[in-house]
């Protein structure tokens, strides 16, 4: 090995300097030959006999001798590279590609390079194979970040609730950043997966990420990756973040007011100059994502205690969407009711064809003067409990959770043989002005009671004035 070390060679004799030519030539992979300007075999590797089946014999003789169809005698006229040549010897097939040597801007010889078909073959197949396998990765990751729901499957006719709808149909197909503010379980993820699935992103992820549910320590590298050897326990070769997966389709930011004052700075940048710097790594990458951030908080107040960026506020909030508490659109409950029973036998593999599964009025009415701090969550879940619980086909008030009926002391008003009302409007409106006065009664008489009062039954206190002169009441 010595005798060969570079020093050496460019020292050395004119026949140790060839040797050292052949042996590169003969190393390679590749099959190659060689031949002169008189078209003279000059030079084969081994891997030029095995693929092509010629014998070490062809060395010194015309290569239009040995092998009829070649090419490479061409290239000494016409100086013209070729690339990717089929040639069949016998049941050998193999690509080649052919170049003329150039010396001092004269042609010498001629160079031809073949590979094995065999192994373009396998190349082929395992790029295939590889092929497929992303394929399958992406449809499965696709499946683990799809949007189900559509604006078709938002119900609801209250007024509070159609604003919101109409705002996020008209900007659905926009690349603006969204803010959703609304109470837990109101339907802002709903909102965000309809946007993403009314946008030219539909056919690409969408990826919800709690911002409360990650641990701030954590949060920064789900969202944006980490580069290999960011931190111990780094994973081998880095990892990438959600951002990354969101690439084209939409990131919905659930609970952004919990997001630390720091990793606001970086959500900032990202919003300003679409890339991204995966933790532990200086190379930004650009993404291309849609940001829907959402929230059960009031912003601005965080924003005047210094809890949340007011940049990133104005920022997130170029279109703000206020999705109406479900005490504030009792109107909707009954249309919600019917749509979750029909969903919930489905899922219970109840006989749906045959029967016709309902809601006792009674207890429709008792679910509308019920106030739902859990939302239209609340209630697909009761009405998932209800529709276990029931024995015939019609949902009743023992149906229904304790957690939801054991505090209300009126609960005997809506048992099933004692009402009298004649319409679902006047029912409601009893009930409503059953709870108003229990309520006042509660807080009391005087002003700023009164804005208890309203704030309890979650309305303004106009509403509440406007409430005690329909109903008459003696407050
Ligand atoms: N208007 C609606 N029509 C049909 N289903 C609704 C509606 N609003 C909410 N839902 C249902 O209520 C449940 C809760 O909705 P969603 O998760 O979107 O609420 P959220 O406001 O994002 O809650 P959180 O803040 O706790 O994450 C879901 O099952 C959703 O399908």
């Amino acid at each position: 090995m010595e005798k060969y070390s570079s020093l050496d060679i460019n020292h050395s004799s004119p026949e140790k300097q060839t040797d050292w030519w052949k042996a590169i030539v003969h190393s390679i992979n590749d099959g190659v030959l060689v031949i002169d300007l008189e078209g003279i075999v000059q030079l084969v590797n081994p891997e030029y006999l095995r693929i092509t089946g010629a014998t070490p014999s062809i060395i010194g003789k015309p290569l239009k001798e040995s092998r009829p169809g070649a090419q490479l005698t061409e290239i000494l006229v016409d100086r013209k590279t070729r690339v990717g040549v089929y040639r069949k010897t016998g049941n050998r097939e193999y690509i080649v590609d052919m170049a003329p040597i150039i010396l001092d801007d004269k042609v010498i010889g001629a160079v031809s390079v073949c590979k094995s078909l065999d192994e373009v073959h396998k190349l082929t197949q395992e790029l295939k194979l590889k092929g497929e396998k992303l394929e399958q990765l992406q449809k499965k990751m696709s499946s683990l970040y799809q949007a189900n729901y559509t604006f078709k499957q938002i119900i609801g006719k209250n007024m509070g609730l159609k604003d919101a709808v109409n705002v996020a149909e008209k900007v659905a197909d926009t690349d603006l950043p969204i803010l959703i503010t609304g109470e837990s379980g109101t339907g802002k993820e709903l909102f965000a997966q309809a946007m993403h699935n009314d946008s030219k992103r539909k056919n690409n992820p969408f990826v919800p990420v709690n911002c409360a549910a990650i641990p701030a320590a954590l949060l920064e590298s789900e969202l944006f990756g980490y580069g290999e050897g960011a931190f111990t326990n780094a994973k081998k070769g880095g990892k990438i973040g959600l951002f990354e997966i969101a690439n084209n389709g939409t990131i919905f930011l659930d609970e952004i007011g919990d997001m630390s004052f720091e990793l606001q700075a970086k959500l900032l940048r990202v919003l300003q100059e679409k890339k991204i710097r995966r933790v532990g790594e200086t190379r930004e990458r650009d993404i291309n994502v849609r940001i829907i951030a959402a929230t059960h908080r009031d912003l601005q107040q965080l924003v005047k205690k210094n809890h949340f960026r007011e940049d990133l506020f104005y920022r997130l909030n170029v279109i703000s969407l206020h999705i109406p508490p479900l005490r504030d659109r009792k109107d909707d409950i009954p249309e919600l009711v019917d749509a979750f029973l029909q969903s919930s036998i489905i899922n219970l593999s109840l006989d749906l064809e045959s029967i016709n599964y309902t809601i006792s009025r009674h207890t429709l009415r008792f679910l509308q003067t019920y106030e739902w701090p859990g939302n239209v969550r609340e209630l697909r879940n009761m009405i998932d409990y209800a529709t276990c619980m029931m024995e015939g086909t019609e949902i009743k008030i023992e149906h229904l959770p304790e957690t939801i009926t054991k505090n209300r002391i009126d609960i005997s008003e809506f048992n099933e043989t004692t009402s009298s009302y004649n319409s679902l409007q006047e029912a409601v409106q009893d009930a409503e002005k059953r709870f108003i006065l229990e309520t006042l009664k509660k807080f009391g008489n005087d002003l700023e009671e009164k804005k208890r009062a309203a704030n309890a039954l979650g309305i303004s206190l106009a509403t509440l004035y406007n409430k005690i002169n329909r109903y008459n009441l003696d407050f």
